[in-house]
């Protein structure tokens, strides 16, 4: 039995109480073709989801890694370890699961913090803290894209196309989304003239998420493979690029999904703004610059398979960095729930916490 799920999408959901209560996660593995919402009961599970990609997008697997440890310290007993180092291992368990986006490690330290604080609480205290801060991570993340897709859709004075790349709505945050947020917001204020839904390959977000929340919403988009960006550039149908990002570093380099650094390029040559829309909680002021970000590498037969179908042959060589970085001299300005800011990012960017 699939739930209906109602035109404000949100990736994932708390059912029941909190003493015996489950989180729900929409598999979006399955989308757009089928709408099933799984049921976890474990920090374990939770891990696994983040890890296979169930749920995914940068506020949306720090919003889970935070459920994920509220579910851990539910199920702590105190009776084969200690506290602390039960902690320690939901942190690691949570953090290994993918290494690029940065809310997942941001919101492992708000829960961090959460327990420093409740050091001398019973764990019973601690769990209900725990669920608190991640139920806040949730809430919080949607109210700043309401508050970042307002100040994104600012930028366009009138009837607009935009291209965007991978999923960065709703599926992929705590709910309106990053750079969907904006294009949502442009909808909602009639500036939105079209958007170009790049397929966003290997793992297909833009055509099986965005395109399924575009129609959701009634959005006028049309889905094109990432090759086909240049082509459209080049007729002049192309009024900017607006993109979400995993971890911006201190110097405004900016890591997402593989492809965006060649439309950055492409916008470069094309003499199109490149807008880059993102919560603080995805700017990482402790990281120095682009270099020092970990690219995942995924399974290869995301590449050499679409689905159960194998589309290359057995024994080429095959490459899947999910993430590339886009330097800083390609981005046009930054859109925050803060406020918008261009470069030098380095003096800039710390101006918005
Ligand atoms: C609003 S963050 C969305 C961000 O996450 C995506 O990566 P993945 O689908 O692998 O989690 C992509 O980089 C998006 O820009």
């Amino acid at each position: 039995m699939t739930d209906a799920i109602a035109s404000n999408v949100v990736p994932l959901k708390w059912e029941g109480d909190r003493a015996s209560g489950t989180l729900r996660m929409l598999d979006q593995r399955r989308l757009p073709t089928e709408e099933y919402w799984q049921t976890l009961h474990s920090a374990e599970e939770v891990a696994r989801g983040i890890r296979d990609m169930v749920i995914r997008g940068a506020p949306a697997i720090g919003i889970a890694a935070a459920f994920g440890m509220a579910l851990g310290m539910r199920a702590f007993d105190g009776e084969h370890t200690s506290r602390a180092l039960e902690l320690r291992r939901l942190h690691d368990l949570l953090a290994s699961t993918r290494p690029t986006a940065v809310n997942l490690f941001w919101a492992l330290e708000r829960c961090r913090q959460v327990a420093e604080r409740l050091e001398d609480a019973d764990n019973a205290a601690l769990t209900d803290a725990l669920f608190d801060e991640a139920e806040r991570i949730f809430q919080d993340d949607r109210d700043n894209n309401l508050r970042l897709g307002n100040f994104g859709a600012a930028l366009f004075e009138g009837p607009t196309r935009i291209l965007t790349h991978c999923n960065t709505g709703a599926l992929a945050t705590g709910g309106y989304g990053t750079a969907l947020g904006v294009i949502r917001a442009l909808h909602a204020q009639g500036k939105l003239t079209h958007v170009w839904v790049d397929e966003t390959r290997p793992y297909l977000q833009g055509a099986r998420l965005t395109a399924w929340e575009c129609v959701q919403e009634g959005i006028d988009a049309t889905l094109i493979t990432d090759s086909m960006a240049a082509h459209f550039m080049k007729l002049g149908q192309v009024d900017a690029v607006i993109v979400g990002t995993d971890r911006i570093a201190r110097n405004g380099d900016v890591a997402n999904k593989i492809g965006t650094y060649m439309l950055a390029v492409l916008c470069k040559h094309h003499n199109i703004p490149f807008y880059v829309a993102t919560p603080l909680s995805t700017i990482d002021l402790s990281t120095a610059s682009g270099d020092d970000i970990e690219i995942e590498q995924r399974d290869p037969a995301e590449v050499s398979h679409i689905g159960e179908r194998q589309m290359a042959p057995e024994g080429v060589g095959v490459a899947h960095p999910a993430f590339d970085v886009t330097p800083a001299n390609l981005v046009t300005a930054i859109i925050t729930e803060a406020g918008v800011v261009h470069p030098p990012y380095t003096r800039s960017l710390p101006t918005l916490f």
